[in-house]
């Protein structure tokens, strides 16, 4: 068990619109380039980020989002590969099962109609009916990137219709 994952569902961050972040923090906040669409049922999601760092193989990503969640976002940084999925249903309703507020990839989705009805956010790039390679490869709980933005582990993660916002848990902390 990471530091992380001892993230206490009391201490969730507010749901604050992404635009309202930028109004407060300015260039201080990160801003994740557009090209993210949403395919799950929750649109509006915020919480405590996890990262996974792997290239067309979900292992870490499927290991992850059977362990609890709570109220926390898994950033998966997929290198922006659209050659397959990191993600389907079963990953997805695992994730929902766990308790986890919503997923970030930087890559594809699969099985977009049942990831549409779960009650997850999900952000994604594309989708692609061709599934990743398992191989147990991919780095845990380290620094990644999304377009335009840093991620590291423990950041707190903003996201809605407008986009995604991250801030450090210092600059959330003063939300409150
Ligand atoms: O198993 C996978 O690699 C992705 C998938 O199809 C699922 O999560 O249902």
């Amino acid at each position: 068990m990471t530091e992380n994952q001892s993230f206490s569902p009391a201490a969730a961050p507010a749901l604050v619109p992404t635009c309202d972040l930028f109004d407060r923090f300015k260039d201080d906040a990160r801003y994740v380039l557009p090209g993210f669409h949403d395919f799950g049922a929750v649109t509006r999601f915020s919480g405590a980020v996890v990262t996974v760092k792997c290239v067309e193989d979900n292992s870490r990503v499927k290991e992850l989002l059977a362990t609890p969640g709570a109220g926390r976002v898994l950033v998966v940084d997929g290198a922006g590969s659209l050659r397959c999925a990191l993600m389907g249903d079963m990953i997805a309703a695992s994730a929902v099962k766990h308790g986890w507020a919503g997923v970030v990839i930087w890559g594809c989705v699969r099985d977009v109609a049942e990831l549409a009805a779960l009650p997850l956010g999900i952000k994604a790039l594309a989708a692609i009916p061709r599934a990743s390679t398992r191989r147990d490869q991919g780095l845990v709980d380290v620094p990644v990137e999304l377009p335009g933005a840093a991620v590291r582990p423990g950041d707190i993660l903003f996201a809605d219709e407008d986009g995604i916002v991250l801030l450090t848990a210092e600059q959330a902390a003063g939300l409150k």
